[in-house]
C-alpha cells in the first residue's frame, strides 16, 4: 500500500555576499548545520561575478561597500528576480557608514521607559582641520575623536581620547585631511551594552569599555591617547591589573527599553541587521546614550547565535 504523500517543507536558498574574513567568522559549520536542518541553504555569492549569473535566491544577506556592489550589478539582477528579498537595501546601509548619519535617527526617536531615557552624546564634525581646536571648545573634555567614515578598514576604528587643548592641537597636526567627529566622552562605569538586532529579534550583552576619567584624573592627563577595538573582548577578558570589578556588577538595561530601542531604530533606519553600542551615564543613571551603530556586526559573539540568525531568516523569507 502506498504511503500518503507528506507535505514538503519548503526550502529557502539564501545567498551571502560577504568578504572572506566575515565568512570565516560568521558562516561556521554550526550555522550551516542549523540552517540546513531548518530548511535554509546558505549559498556563497562570488563577489567578482554579476549576481544574475549566480542563479536565483529567496534572500540575499550582505556586508559590502559600494565598490563591491558595482561588480555584482544588483539592479540588473533585481530586474529579473523581483521577488528576491535584499536584506537590507545597500542605499539604506550607507547611513551606517558615517558617524553623523548613524546617530541622526536617535535625535528624532523618543525612547523612554519610566524615568529612563536614551539619547546621544554631544558631538560635532570637523570640516576643516584648522577649525578643530576652535570647535573642540564647544565640547567638554575629555573628547573622543572618531573617523567620520566607517568603511570596514581598521583605520576607521582608530579612535583618540583627547584631554586638553594641546591634545586637539596634536590631533590637528597629525591629521592629514581625514574628516573627524569629536564626541564628548561620558563616564559610564567601564561597561558598554551591545544591543544586537536581527529583525524583531533583539539581544543585549555586556562588554568591556574605557574606564571612567574622574575630574581629578583629568587634571593630570595631558594631550591625547590613541586606542582601537576596546570592546572587542568579553567582560571576563578584562585585564587583571584593573582594580575595579565593574562589569560583573553592571546591570543590563531593562529588557523593555532594549526592545524598544531595537524596534525604534529598525523602523527609523529601515534596517534589520545591526548592533547598537549603549552606555549608561555615570552622573545620571536614568540616562542611556547610544555611541555607535554597526551594520551586520559579529553575531557569532552572541551565545546561541545560530538559532538567533536562523529564526530571523525564516521570519523574513516566510513573510516575503
Ligand atoms: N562618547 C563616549 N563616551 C565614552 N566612551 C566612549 C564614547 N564613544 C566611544 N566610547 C568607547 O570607545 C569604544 C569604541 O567607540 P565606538 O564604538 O564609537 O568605535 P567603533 O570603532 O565604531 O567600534 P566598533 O568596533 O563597535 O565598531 C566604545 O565601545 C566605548 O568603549
Ligand atoms: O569583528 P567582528 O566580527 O566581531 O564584528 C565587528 C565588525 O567586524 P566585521 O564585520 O568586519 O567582522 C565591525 O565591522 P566594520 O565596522 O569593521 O565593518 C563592527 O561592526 C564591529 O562593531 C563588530 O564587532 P561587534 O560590535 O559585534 O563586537
Ligand atoms: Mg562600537
Ligand atoms: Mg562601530
Amino acid at each position: 500500500m502506498s504511503q500518503p504523500e507528506q507535505p514538503q517543507t519548503p526550502r529557502y536558498c539564501i545567498g551571502y555576499a560577504l568578504h572572506p574574513q566575515k565568512i570565516q567568522n560568521l558562516i561556521q559549520p554550526s550555522l550551516l548545520n542549523y540552517t540546513k536542518k531548518h530548511g535554509i541553504d546558505l549559498v556563497h555569492i562570488d563577489l567578482t561575478i554579476p549576481l544574475i549569473k549566480q542563479g536565483s535566491f529567496h534572500c540575499i544577506i550582505h556586508k559590502l561597500h559600494s565598490q563591491d556592489w558595482n561588480k555584482l550589478r544588483l539592479d540588473e539582477y533585481l530586474a529579473k528576480y523581483q521577488n528576491t528579498l535584499i536584506m537590507d537595501h545597500p542605499d539604506l546601509v550607507e547611513q551606517l557608514h558615517n558617524r553623523v548619519s548613524m546617530l541622526e535617527p536617535m535625535t528624532h526617536l523618543q525612547i523612554s521607559l519610566g524615568n529612563y531615557t536614551v539619547g546621544v552624546p554631544k558631538q560635532l564634525v570637523v570640516d576643516d582641520n584648522n577649525a578643530m581646536e576652535e570647535m573642540g571648545f564647544s565640547l567638554r573634555f575629555p573628547i573622543i575623536a572618531k573617523p567620520l567614515f566607517v568603511d570596514g578598514t581598521a583605520s576607521s576604528h582608530e579612535l583618540c581620547l583627547i584631554f586638553d587643548r594641546e591634545g586637539l592641537r596634536t590631533l590637528n597636526n597629525q591629521n592629514n585631511n581625514s574628516r573627524i567627529v569629536l564626541q564628548e566622552f561620558v563616564n559610564h562605569g567601564g561597561v558598554v551594552f551591545k544591543v544586537y538586532v536581527a529583525g524583531e529579534h533583539v539581544r543585549c550583552v555586556k562588554r568591556r569599555s574605557l574606564l571612567d576619567i574622574s575630574e581629578g584624573k583629568l587634571r593630570t592627563l595631558k594631550g591625547l591617547v590613541k586606542f582601537s577595538q576596546i570592546s572587542n573582548s568579553t567582560v571576563e577578558e578584562r585585564s587583571e591589573n584593573m582594580t575595579e570589578i565593574v562589569t560583573e556588577k553592571a546591570e543590563v538595561p531593562p529588557e523593555e527599553l532594549v526592545m524598544e530601542l531595537g524596534r525604534g531604530l529598525r523602523e527609523a533606519m529601515g534596517l534589520n541587521l545591526f548592533n547598537v553600542d549603549v552606555i549608561r551615564d555615570a552622573k545620571d543613571y536614568n540616562k542611556y546614550l547610544v555611541i555607535d551603530i554597526n551594520y551586520f556586526p559579529g553575531y557569532t559573539k552572541l551565545p546561541c547565535y545560530e538559532p538567533f540568525i536562523t529564526d530571523f531568516l525564516l521570519d523574513s523569507v516566510r513573510n516575503n
